[in-house]
């Protein structure tokens, strides 16, 4: 669709994995598909979502994550993770993702991996995963050794995209993601019009709002492009099988989120859990 940028969520189910191990495949082959291919809904025990740069991926991968009761482990959350530490890859990492580029396969799923094996350890049988897989390779990985269930295509116009990086404000106390911009786009030539209000902070996080270093605009344009060139054959790799749902973002998430319930057959799911709540 002209105009539109495709971001992508994708749900796969495993079983509780059975021992910890020592490399991703092993790890993985141990997480052996539960369910079938042809379910059209999230399964509650694991799901994977990944998205192109400002889609709000995060966002929803972590209301999932919620609603499902499955961790939400987000790929860029690790690099940053290690990022932050003095560990032998910061430096090399910091280059990579301030530059906008993608980190490469093998430490991708070296962090990936040692992280499920964490989750392992504590008794996780399921999670979302947020931004991953993000290559073909990843993805062929992936298949290699569990079965994905369902991909949901996010999008979003490209124009709000580049805003809702720039206003993207994240609390560096407690991680949570909020949003500055106010994105208001008129309808014209027979595109509809698109609002998406901000989402501010609550009073404790106001004080302590830090931006990303790779959330500036020549550097999110260059993100944009590597998720075009790099992450939308993994659309394809997902459509090819069947996978992919597509989901035009209508707006803000009180709009879209009751919608992406509704694509998802999730709705009774979300009616039960604010009944139990
Ligand atoms: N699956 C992945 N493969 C390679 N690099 C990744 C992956 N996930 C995250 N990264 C790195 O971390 C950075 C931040 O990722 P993320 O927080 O998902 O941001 P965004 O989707 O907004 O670009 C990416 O630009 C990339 O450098």
């Amino acid at each position: 669709m002209a105009g539109f940028s495709r971001c992508s969520v994708a749900s796969t189910a495993a079983k509780t994995p059975t021992s910890a191990a020592a490399t991703f495949s092993y790890l993985i082959r141990a997480l052996s598909p539960s369910f079938s291919s042809s379910s059209s809904t999230f399964d509650p025990e694991t799901d994977l979502n990944r998205g192109c740069p400002g889609v709000g991926k995060g966002t929803y991968a972590s209301r999932l994550s919620n609603l499902l009761g499955v961790p939400h482990i987000a790929t860029g959350d690790l690099v940053r993770d290690e990022l932050a530490s003095s560990g032998p890859l910061s430096s090399q990492l910091k280059e990579i993702v301030n530059q906008g580029k993608l980190v490469s396969d093998e430490i991708i799923i070296d962090l990936l991996s040692k992280r499920l094996e964490k989750g392992e350890a504590k008794g996780e049988s399921g999670f979302i995963l947020d931004g991953f897989p993000r290559t073909v390779r990843q993805a062929e990985i992936l298949e290699g050794v569990t079965d994905i269930d369902l991909v949901i295509n996010l999008k979003l116009r490209e124009e709000a995209l580049l805003a809702k990086c720039l206003g993207r404000r994240i609390c560096s106390e407690c991680g949570g993601n909020y949003n500055v911009a106010s994105i208001d786009i008129k309808a014209e030539n027979g595109s509809p019009g698109m609002y998406m209000a901000p989402l501010p902070p609550p009073p404790e996080c106001a004080s302590k709002l830090i931006t990303r270093p790779d959330d500036t605009e020549e550097i999110v344009k260059k993100r944009l492009r590597v998720y075009q060139t790099m992450t939308q054959p993994v659309e394809d790799f997902y459509r090819s099988r069947g996978k992919l749902v597509e989901f035009d973002l209508p707006g803000g998430i009180l709009e879209s989120w009751p919608k992406l319930l509704r694509a998802l057959n999730l709705e009774d799911h979300d009616d039960k859990q604010s009944a139990a709540a």
